[in-house]
């Protein structure tokens, strides 16, 4: 049988402790385990301050753990890379810039120019998003779901195979988030990645994921791994999916019933 291939992200006894404010050490993730391959869509659930954005800075080469290693491609993490792309909750887009002059801004930020190249993609990058004729408007022209597609857009720009989203619909109401989740899904499709994606929305996780990562309170370990059996394409049709709810209802008792360590 030939040989499984190796993970695209692998946590391996990943523990990491900060020290606060008062000196004393916050031990955030313990222990943590994990392995996604190549275009797994995984997502982060568990409580406020069980270490999930933690996870994502450590992928992202932004900490180094305490202890433990993380590896990407097989190699250890040492510092940020070009193969990640990050999306955060808020867009955290530059307001005196347009919103195509946004999308290009890591490419001129890191190489002090915009190639013609990047032009095109970010052009290419606006229409997938359906936001080709607001390249030249200012960010506060626009709602905050076209906003936070300007900054997934904007993720998308050097074509990562990683993507890393720490809550990026959080910011949104309700029946934006779930066209949001839509579209993610075909982004996604159309150019598949590895994607972290960090959420409280048990929901949120159903609809998009491969596999759900439950995560025990603080200090932070992975309580569960559930594996989403949904067919894809997800749909409207699959909110509606009587194994949905079911999912839904046992993953809330899961979270919910686990007391803090
Ligand atoms: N730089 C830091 N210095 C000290 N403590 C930190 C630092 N970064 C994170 N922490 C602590 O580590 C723990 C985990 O934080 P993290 O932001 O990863 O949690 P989270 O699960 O993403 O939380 P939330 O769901 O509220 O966003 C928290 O107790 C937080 O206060």
């Amino acid at each position: 049988m030939p040989a499984a291939p190796s993970p695209v992200i692998d946590l391996n006894a990943v523990t990491q402790t900060f020290v606060s404010s008062d000196g004393s050490p916050v031990t955030a993730l313990q222990d943590v385990d994990l392995r996604l391959r190549r275009h797994e869509f995984v997502s982060l659930i568990g409580p406020s301050g069980c270490g999930k954005s933690t996870i994502l800075r450590l992928i992202a080469g932004l900490l180094r753990p305490t202890s433990g290693e993380v590896r990407i491609f097989d190699l250890p993490v040492t510092e940020p890379r070009d193969e990640i792309g990050m999306v955060f909750q808020k867009p955290t887009l530059l307001p005196w810039l347009s919103v195509l002059d946004n999308i290009t801004f890591p490419m001129k930020h890191k190489y002090g120019r915009v190639d013609e190249k990047d032009l095109v993609r970010a052009r290419e990058l606006l229409a997938m998003i359906g936001l080709q004729d607001f390249g030249h408007k200012r960010p506060d022209e626009l709602s905050g779901g076209m906003q936070q597609r300007v900054s997934i857009a904007r993720s998308l720009l050097h074509d990562p195979e990683i993507l890393l989203m720490d809550e990026p619909f959080s910011a949104l109401d309700a029946l934006t988030r779930d066209e949001m989740s839509f579209e993610l899904l075909r982004i996604w499709n159309e150019r598949p990645k590895t994607v972290v994606f960090v959420t409280h929305s048990i929901q949120e996780a159903l609809l998009l994921s491969d596999r759900i990562v439950v995560m025990s309170a603080r200090p932070g370990r992975v309580a569960d791994i559930i594996d989403v059996p949904l067919a894809r394409p997800r749909t409207l049709a699959t909110l509606a999916d009587p194994r949905f709810t079911q999912m839904a209802n046992d993953i809330r008792v899961q979270v919910f019933s686990r007391k803090p360590e």
